[in-house]
């Protein structure tokens, strides 16, 4: 699956950090997704804290909407935040529903370390630089698990119990938020550093930004396959 599926500025992230993102988008937790093989523990102990994740990433996506410059680049972050709580969030809480966890529950979740790491780590390149700098921390958790979703969607397990979780991510409403993100953030870019963006002398910072979610990611799944 490439990159450049979600515009031209994440394909040259990604190439950037080429073991980082197969770490992240290959890790063992994916693979136990595909084959069905992930322990349903396993897999309930992340979407625990993953819920905590969406709430404060709709907080950094919130962000987004106050560091805007353009009315386009408005509306792309205030459209992300409503997926983010109306719609993505609804497959934690109906998983969860169903494994007895009420979303009181879920809201209380205690929040481990890599969870933390991730989230504050992301408000805080929003908090301490541009635009840019928060979307570049923001867009590995987009596209990795938009590249995700649709290889899963290929390969997964006939039948497998992570159907759902596959659906949301591999499904036209995640997809199509992306491919909206994915042009926005081209022309965010483009916007302030100009078409010839990866000679821009901030380039290195934001692959640095983008770099370190990407590795945040797969802290992410480490934490999910250590028993809670
Ligand atoms: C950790 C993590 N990254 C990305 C996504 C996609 O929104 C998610 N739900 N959780």
């Amino acid at each position: 699956m490439s990159g450049a599926h979600y515009g031209r500025a994440f394909a040259a992230l990604q190439e950037g950090c080429p073991s980082d993102w197969a770490a992240y988008t290959r890790h063992a937790f994916v693979e136990g997704l595909r084959s069905g093989d992930l322990p349903r523990e396993a897999f309930l102990h992340y979407l625990k804290q993953d819920y905590v994740f969406l709430v404060h990433f709709s907080r950094a996506w919130s962000l987004g909407v106050v560091k805007s410059e353009t009315l386009d680049e408005m509306k792309v972050c205030a459209g992300t935040v409503d997926a983010l709580v109306n719609h993505e969030m609804a497959l934690h809480v109906q998983t969860c529903a169903e494994a007895g966890i009420d979303e009181e529950a879920l809201f209380a979740t205690r929040e481990e370390i890599e969870n933390l790491a991730y989230t504050r780590f992301v408000l805080d390149a929003g908090l301490q630089g541009d635009f840019l700098d928060l979307i570049a921390a923001l867009a590995p958790c987009c596209f990795g698990y938009g590249e995700i979703g649709l290889r899963l969607a290929d390969e997964a397990a006939e039948g497998t119990q992570y159907a759902d979780w596959i659906a949301t991510y591999s499904g036209a409403d995640y997809q199509e938020a992306m491919q909206a993100v994915g042009t926005m953030f081209d022309a965010a870019i483009e916007r302030r550093l100009g078409p010839d963006f990866l000679n821009s002398p901030r380039w290195a910072a934001l692959q640095d930004r983008f770099t370190t979610a990407t590795r945040l990611e797969v802290g992410f799944w480490d934490m999910g396959l250590r028993p809670a």
